[in-house]
């Protein structure tokens, strides 16, 4: 039997959440199999009730368990504390604790949803499906911060630290899942300033060595980010440090029509996982039924195939998406002339019932 321990966090996080654990629940059934899951708290509400966004009860859970499936966390009412204690403190936290260093973010766009995305025809063609590979767990959102006070206001720092063990590990998870697509890895960084773009662009290139069939481009972020508006069908695996693959992967949502469709893993080396939606918690429509559900299913799918090996049953969840799409069934940040809008918990019980059949 597989642990499964679920954070719901804040904002939307409880309600795309509720939707994913109705489809888990779905498989359970389908599969014969028995999922134990526990919802912890985590995040403001955390918060709220402990005075930590990583609580002690919960860490131990995250760390006993096979799998991890988050909400989201952060909004208004905890953004006046300090860096080191808002929720997303604990997000970091949480991510080192388990030492999920390798986040896939696949960015597909799903056939129905062509004209939901914001890019030209003739550009998206006949579908888009980008890998981005970010590192998760080192760079500049681990690297010493701080604030000094200067004679006319503060000065304040960030650090951006990469060691050649980090890059390679990520390096390879990339080139990895390239070898089981379409064999081309570009690598985004800012080596025409960056110190630890250097290192970053001279390990990937030793790395790519044991790949010889994968084709290897180097990018820098800048570049990529237009790229990927302007052509993005260029990209196959995306590979990049921790702060440009958070930003690249919001980019690269837009091109499937919302950021309410993409799912991440975040892995380790063995088969442990955290599984989560790229969104935030989305304070503007919380409580509101409009958040769309189908990151954090997808994510579901993720946690299949990844920690649990059902490769059949992340299929059966990644057609059901389909099916509803295909059927017509938008929430609202997908919606579109002559579609059916539907609500979250709605589209979750649409999920729900393809699986069943
Ligand atoms: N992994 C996490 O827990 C993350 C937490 N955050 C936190 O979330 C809070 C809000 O951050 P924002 O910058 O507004 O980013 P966000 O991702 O929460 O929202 C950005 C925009 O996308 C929309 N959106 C997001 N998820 C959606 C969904 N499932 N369905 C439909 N629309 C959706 C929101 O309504 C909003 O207009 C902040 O406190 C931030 O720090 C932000 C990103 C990731
Ligand atoms: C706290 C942030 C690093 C969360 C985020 O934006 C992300 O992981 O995508
Ligand atoms: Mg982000």
């Amino acid at each position: 039997m597989y642990k499964i321990a679920v954070l719901p966090g804040d904002g939307i996080g409880p309600e795309v959440v509720n939707e994913a654990l109705k489809v888990l629940n779905a498989i359970e059934r389908k599969y014969g199999v028995d999922f134990e899951t526990a919802i912890y708290p985590f995040g403001g509400i955390a918060i709220d009730k402990t005075g930590d966004p990583y609580p002690a009860e919960t860490q131990e859970a995250c760390l006993k368990s096979d799998a991890v499936l988050l909400g989201a966390v952060g909004g208004p009412k905890w953004d006046a504390l300090p860096g080191s204690k808002r929720p997303e403190a604990g997000l970091l936290a949480l991510r080192k604790s388990l030492n999920v260093y390798a986040n896939l973010r696949p960015a597909i766009l799903y056939e129905p949803l062509k004209n939901a995305s914001p890019l030209k025809a003739e550009i998206v063609g006949d579908g888009l499906d980008v890998l981005v590979v970010r590192e998760l767990t080192g760079g500049i959102y681990f690297g010493t911060r701080g604030r000094e006070k200067t004679d006319t206001g503060y000065k304040a720092y960030d650090t951006e630290i990469y060691s050649t063990e980090e890059i390679k590990r990520i390096a390879k998870v990339a080139f990895d899942a390239a070898m089981k697509r379409k064999k081309k890895v570009t690598s985004v960084d800012k080596a025409n300033i960056l110190e630890s773009s250097r290192l970053w662009r001279e390990t990937v290139e030793e790395v790519a060595k044991d790949y010889p069939e994968v084709t290897l481009e180097h990018m820098y972020v800048d570049n990529a980010s237009m790229q990927l508006i302007k052509n993005p069908r260029q990209f196959d695996v995306i590979v990049t440090s921790n702060m440009f693959g958070d930003i690249l992967s919001d980019e690269a949502s837009m091109l499937t029509g919302s950021i309410g469709m993409l799912p991440s893993a975040s892995l380790r080396d063995d088969r442990v996982g955290l599984y989560e939606p790229v969104h935030g918690s989305a304070p503007d429509i919380a409580g509101t039924k409009k958040a769309n559900p189908l990151a954090t299913i997808l994510s579901v799918a993720m946690m299949l195939r990844y920690s649990f090996d059902m490769e059949d049953a992340a299929r059966d969840i990644e057609d059901a998406v389909l099916s509803v799409l295909k059927k017509g069934y938008r929430t609202q940040d997908i919606m579109q002339d002559g579609m059916i809008l539907v609500n979250t918990v709605e589209m979750g019980d649409l999920v729900v019932e393809e699986i069943r059949g």
